[in-house]
Order: structure tokens, then sequence, then C-alpha cells
């Protein structure tokens, strides 16, 4: 398959261009490197400088590369930011998806995958999180990629577009050789923030509250490793034939975490000490959040590789040591 992979710069999206040249795909890039590094892709991936919402950049490469399938990774993923900007939020993450639907239709391309968040969710109604399970976001950055899970079904019913959601849980880690690997700035995420403490490139990791209704009071998080989020996409692959289908799967181990689990797990790999301090809670942040993946397994066969959390840490780790200032 040609796929065309927006976003395909960034932490997940390179992981995934990865995975789509070993299965025999032919990836191209769009990306606005707002966020991403041209260095996270081979020098030979095709590489178009741009964003979504360029209908006529995207036209002509829909049309020029003949493309069979869109994979959206590109959108703004700080949920403390997407209270405090909105509107940042909701152009980039919902009206540049909506132009870039627009322009896939004009042009006849109609298999689209998207990147979906369990932050859909908001505070589940009960655990693990199955797919049909209610949808009550509470941030913006939530609601707007539920909007675009709202919007693809209805453009499934009056287009005919193919198109699949994939909520991910906590994506993590990084390519088994150490190569590429998670490189957000600013960086929010834990595991990252827990390698960066032991190394010494940051002060102590705050541990956001130890109140929570949690065997050891700090928040439960599923972990799913890159790579086996990638394999899930090009296993959707088939699925998308037909005509006028919008299908969404919850993508995580299914197996909860602790903060200091996740401590823990980077000390033990790493063998150096995580220096961490309480601190107060994060402004939005469940107890618990963690997947029942059974919807993926039985209909894409996916089969997650890295089911302990330490092997996730390990390639985290690996990337992370090898790379101290990530691309740069
Ligand atoms: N990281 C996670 O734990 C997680 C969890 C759930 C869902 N997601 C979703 O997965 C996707 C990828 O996340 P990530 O962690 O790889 O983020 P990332 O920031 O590393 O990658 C996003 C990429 O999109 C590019 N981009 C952003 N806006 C663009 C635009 N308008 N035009 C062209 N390129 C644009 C950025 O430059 C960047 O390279 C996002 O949609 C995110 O919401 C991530
Ligand atoms: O310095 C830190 C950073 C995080 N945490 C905690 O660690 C857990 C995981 O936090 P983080 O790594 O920021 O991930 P989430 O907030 O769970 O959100 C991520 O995972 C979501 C899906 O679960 C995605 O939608 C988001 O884009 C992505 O940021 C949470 O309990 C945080 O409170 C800390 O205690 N200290």
């Amino acid at each position: 398959m040609k796929v065309l992979v927006i976003g395909g710069a960034g932490y997940i999206g390179s992981h995934c261009v990865r995975q789509l040249i070993e299965a025999g795909h032919e990836p191209v890039v769009l990306d606005n490197l707002s966020y991403g590094h041209r260095q996270a892709l081979g020098k030979s991936v095709k590489f178009y400088l741009g964003d979504l919402a360029d209908k006529n950049l995207v036209g002509k490469i829909l049309d020029g590369e003949k493309i069979d399938i869109v994979m959206h990774f590109a959108a703004f993923i700080n949920v403390g930011e997407s209270v405090l900007e909105p509107i940042k939020y909701y152009k980039n993450n919902l009206s540049g998806v909506i132009s870039l639907i627009e322009t896939m239709i004009e042009h006849n391309v109609k298999k689209f995958v998207f990147s979906s968040t369990c932050a859909t969710f908001g505070i589940p109604k009960s655990l693990p999180i199955v797919e049909d399970l209610p949808q009550n976001p509470i941030n913006p950055y939530g609601q707007t990629k539920l909007d675009v899970e709202h919007f693809l079904q209805n453009c499934a019913r009056a287009y005919g577009l193919n198109a699949v959601a994939f909520r991910y849980f906590n994506a993590s880690g990084a390519a088994e050789d150490g190569s590429i690997g998670e490189d957000h700035s600013p960086e929010s995420h834990l595991i990252p923030l827990a390698i960066y403490a032991a190394m010494g490139k940051r002060p102590a990791l705050k541990i956001f509250g130890s109140d929570y209704n949690t065997p050891d009071g700090t928040c439960l998080r599923d972990y799913v490793h890159v790579d086996d989020l990638s394999r899930a996409h090009i296993a959707s692959f088939k699925l998308l034939e037909g005509s006028g289908k919008f299908l969404h799967y919850n993508l995580g181990t299914g197996t909860p975490n602790s903060v200091l689990e996740i401590i823990r797990g980077v000390e033990k790999v790493s063998g150096l000490k995580v220096p961490h301090e309480f601190a107060p809670r994060r402004e939005g942040d469940p107890d618990a959040l963690y997947a029942d993946s059974s919807k993926a397994k039985k209909e894409l066969g996916w089969r997650v590789k890295y089911a302990n959390v330490e092997d996730i840490i390990r390639t985290a780790c690996k990337w992370h040591f090898a790379h101290p200032n990530g691309f740069e």
C-alpha cells in the first residue's frame, strides 16, 4: 500500500513509518515539523514539509503519489495546554481534520486511520475500558478527538469513507535498536521524565498525587509500546475494504501500572535511582485508566509483543541513554 503518514516525523508516526517499511508498504510523510523531527525518519523516506490543512499541497500529494491510505498522527497533544489554549487545539485537531477529509473525498481517497485516545472516555464508568463505554472527555484535547470520531462516523455514512479510530492508552517505549524514540519538547510524559531524572538531566520527578483511590495512592495507567500500536495500524488495512465503515478500537496491554511502579521499573532497568518527591494532584488526572483490548485481538488478531512494562522501559532507556539530547 502507498500510505500518506501525516505527522510521520513525530513520536508514534516515525515508529509507524518504520513498521510500514518492514511490512513492505510504501510510506510518504507529510509533517509541518511544528513538533516532529526530520531525523526521526530515514533519509530514503519521501518527506513533504507542510500543513495538513493546506488543501492544495495535500491534494497534489494524494494524486501525485497515488495514495491508497492516509494515516493521521498530526495533532497537538498537551492536555494542560488544551485547557489554556482551546482555539489552538480545536483548529489543528478538529478543523485540520475536517479540511483533510474534505480534500481526501475530493481526490477519491477513502481509507483513513486516526489516532484517538483513551482521554475521550474522561473518568470511565467502569474498568477495564471497553469500546462502548460512554465517552465523556474532561478536557479540550479529549473533546476534539471525540469530535473527530463522530465526524468520521458521519463521513463514513455520507461519503463512503472507511475509517478506523485507535484509542491509544499511554504510548511509550522506543525502537528495539534504540535508534529512534520519544523526543517531545516540552516533555510531559511519565516514563521519559523518570528516565531524565535518573540521568540527572532534570531535577527530582514530581509525583502528581499520592491520595488516589488505587493500591499505592498513585495513578494507574496502561503503558503500551509504540511498536505494538504501529502493528495494530497496519493490521487494520485489511478491514478498510468496502465502503462506509467506521471502526474503533481501544489499544492497551490491559495491565495497569502505578506511577511508583514505573519509577521502580526505571530504577531496576537503569540501575540508577530516580530522585522523586510527592506533589499535588495534576488537574484532570483520573485515578485509573486501562484498556480491554479484546475487540482488537479478535478482529485484528492484535497481540502485544511488549506485555511487561519493564520491557517497554528497557527500550525507552536504550534510546534516552544513547541520545541524551534527543534528535539534536
Ligand atoms: N503520545 C501518547 O501517549 C498518545 C496517546 C493517545 C493518543 N495520541 C495521539 O497520537 C498522535 C501522535 O502523538 P505523538 O505522541 O506522536 O505526537 P508528536 O507531537 O510526537 O507527533 C505529532 C506530529 O504531528 C506534526 N503536526 C502537528 N500538527 C500538524 C499539522 N497541522 N500539519 C502537519 N503536521 C503536523 C508534528 O510536527 C509532529 O511531528 C496524536 O494525534 C496524539 O493525539 C498520543
Ligand atoms: O511528571 C510527571 C508526569 C506524569 N505523572 C503521572 O503519570 C501518569 C501518566 O501521565 P502522562 O505520562 O502525562 O500521561 P497521561 O496524562 O496519562 O496522558 C497521555 O496518555 C493519554 C492517553 O492515556 C494521551 O491521550 C495523552 O496525549 C498523553 O499525554 C499520570 O498519572 C500523571 O499524573 C507524574 O506523576 N509526574
